[in-house]
């Protein structure tokens, strides 16, 4: 009886999903819960130690490590928020956090016209084409939008970048400061980073806290609470 109660409290108090508001094709969704269900099973076999410097890169040639759901959910509502249109994820892996972004984008232009992209970023030549797979499972919706730059984003994310809307960095934190002085210089005023597992990998993300909390950075950020933390920072210069 107890268990029950339990199930019926947890259906009643588990957050909707905006992607059914927005009518995304059910082949979609059920594309996304069988990636994160993937994505999951991989990732209770793995160890901190498995994602130390040395290693990361070996361990992780193989390992979804996609961004959590309810964390995707969040990344889709807020592009939905800001009708953003010009995305650019740092670490796409099997390229599940970019469906949901590429979805929000193609949302955002039609509702208020416009072209729209997400340049993603792989530097693992067979997890970009695993991701490649999936996004031509979903169809045009997301293979119209999605730009996959593969190689090591220090050097693909140098040129031919629009103005920034909104920038996902889901990648080995060594990556994260880099990645964003690169973006940086190409943000608009009021473009939104979103960074994940900023409570659990503080000390990683020591340097990006440097600069974005130096004085007259032009950033503000707050933690989320997320699991492990979710950073939502907004770039806002003087
Ligand atoms: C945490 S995973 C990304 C998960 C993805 N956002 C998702 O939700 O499906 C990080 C990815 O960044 C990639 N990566 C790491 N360093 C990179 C670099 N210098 N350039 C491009 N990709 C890199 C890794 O190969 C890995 O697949």
């Amino acid at each position: 009886m107890l268990e029950i109660i339990f199930i019926i409290i947890k259906i009643k108090m588990s957050s909707p999903n905006p992607l059914i508001g927005d009518n995304v094709p059910s082949h979609i969704l059920t594309l996304l819960d069988r990636l994160h269900a993937a994505s999951l099973k991989q990732e209770s076999t793995l160890t901190r130690a498995d994602f130390a410097e040395d290693v990361v890169h070996s361990n992780m040639k193989d390992k979804f490590i996609a961004l959590e759901q309810d964390k995707c959910h969040f990344v889709y509502q807020l592009i939905r928020a800001t009708n953003a249109k010009f995305v650019v994820e740092a670490g796409t892996s099997f390229g599940v956090s970019t469906i949901y972004m590429a979805l929000a984008v193609a949302a955002n232009c039609r509702a208020t016209g416009g072209k729209g992209k997400v340049i993603a970023t792989e530097h693992e030549p067979e997890k970009a084409k695993e991701a490649r797979k999936y996004w031509s499972e979903c169809g045009d919706i997301i293979t119209n939008i999605i730009e996959l730059r593969e190689g090591d984003l220090r050097e693909t994310l140098k040129e031919e970048l629009d103005t920034v809307d909104f920038l996902l960095l889901d990648i080995w934190t060594p990556m994260i400061l880099p990645t964003l002085k690169l973006v940086q210089p190409k943000m608009k005023s009021g473009a939104v980073i979103i960074a994940d597992n900023t409570i659990n990998s503080a000390a990683g993300y020591k340097d990006m806290f440097e600069h974005v909390r130096a004085p007259d950075s032009g950033f503000t950020n707050l933690t989320l609470p997320y699991h492990n933390g979710l950073e939502m920072i907004v770039y806002s210069p003087k």
